[in-house]
């Protein structure tokens, strides 16, 4: 008889430009792969040079993104695999349009990164939020571009309060379907 197979699951983390969307998923991932469970990630910056390079930063455009993400994140839950997304996302009709495509098959954990605007302004990791304010670059998430809190996250999370280690032993502990560990 074939072996058990685990269920799917895709961790979504949402949230600002510096909010520590891609250090958690990097942390996340190193944990994950080491306790033995592959990942397939899908990082809004290398997802935009590959499965979406012909998006701009209009909301059809990053709709259309987070769609795309949603559903290659549905087909691997659908194989029992397990996925870590890392986007922006600020739409909350997009997040639950993602949300639909991967419960069919498996479970979401949506997870806000709710670090403050200030904070990831002064953490400005690529100089947008300096170009932004220069008027270099319009549209920019957080300055003249919404960003629509989630409704329903599994977790919210504000990295400038909380610590690397503790963000990811909330995730894991979430995606194990485990209480979250205290402290
Ligand atoms: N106008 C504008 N607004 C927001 N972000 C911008 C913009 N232009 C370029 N970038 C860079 O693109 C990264 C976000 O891409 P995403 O695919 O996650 O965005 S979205 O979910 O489609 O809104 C984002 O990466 P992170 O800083 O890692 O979040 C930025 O580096
Ligand atoms: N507790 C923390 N959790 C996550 N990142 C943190 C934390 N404290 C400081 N940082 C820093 O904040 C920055 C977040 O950048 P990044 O992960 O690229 O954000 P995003 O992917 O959301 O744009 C990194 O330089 C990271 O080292």
């Amino acid at each position: 008889m074939p072996a058990a197979r685990r269920e799917g699951v895709t961790v979504f983390l949402t949230g600002l430009s510096g909010a520590g969307k891609s250090t958690i998923a990097d942390a996340l991932v190193a944990e994950l792969e080491a306790g033995g469970r592959p990942v397939t990630v899908l990082d809004g910056d290398v997802v935009r040079t590959h499965l979406s390079s012909e998006l701009s930063f209009s909301r059809a455009d990053r709709d259309l993104n987070i769609r795309r993400i949603g559903f290659v994140a549905g087909e691997v839950v659908r194989h029992g695999g397990t996925v870590v997304v890392a986007a922006i996302a600020p739409y909350e009709s997009a997040r639950e349009e993602a949300r639909a495509l991967v419960e069919r098959h498996g479970r979401f954990v949506l997870v806000h990164l709710s670090t403050p605007l200030e904070v990831c302004e002064g953490r400005d990791v690529k100089g947008l939020y300096a170009r932004a304010r220069a008027g270099q670059l319009t549209g920019f998430t957080g300055v003249d571009d919404p960003y629509e809190p989630p409704v329903r996250a599994e977790l919210v999370i504000d990295t400038s309060t909380t610590p690397l280690a503790e963000s990811v032993a909330r995730i894991r502990a979430a995606v194990d379907g485990r209480p979250a560990p205290v402290g």
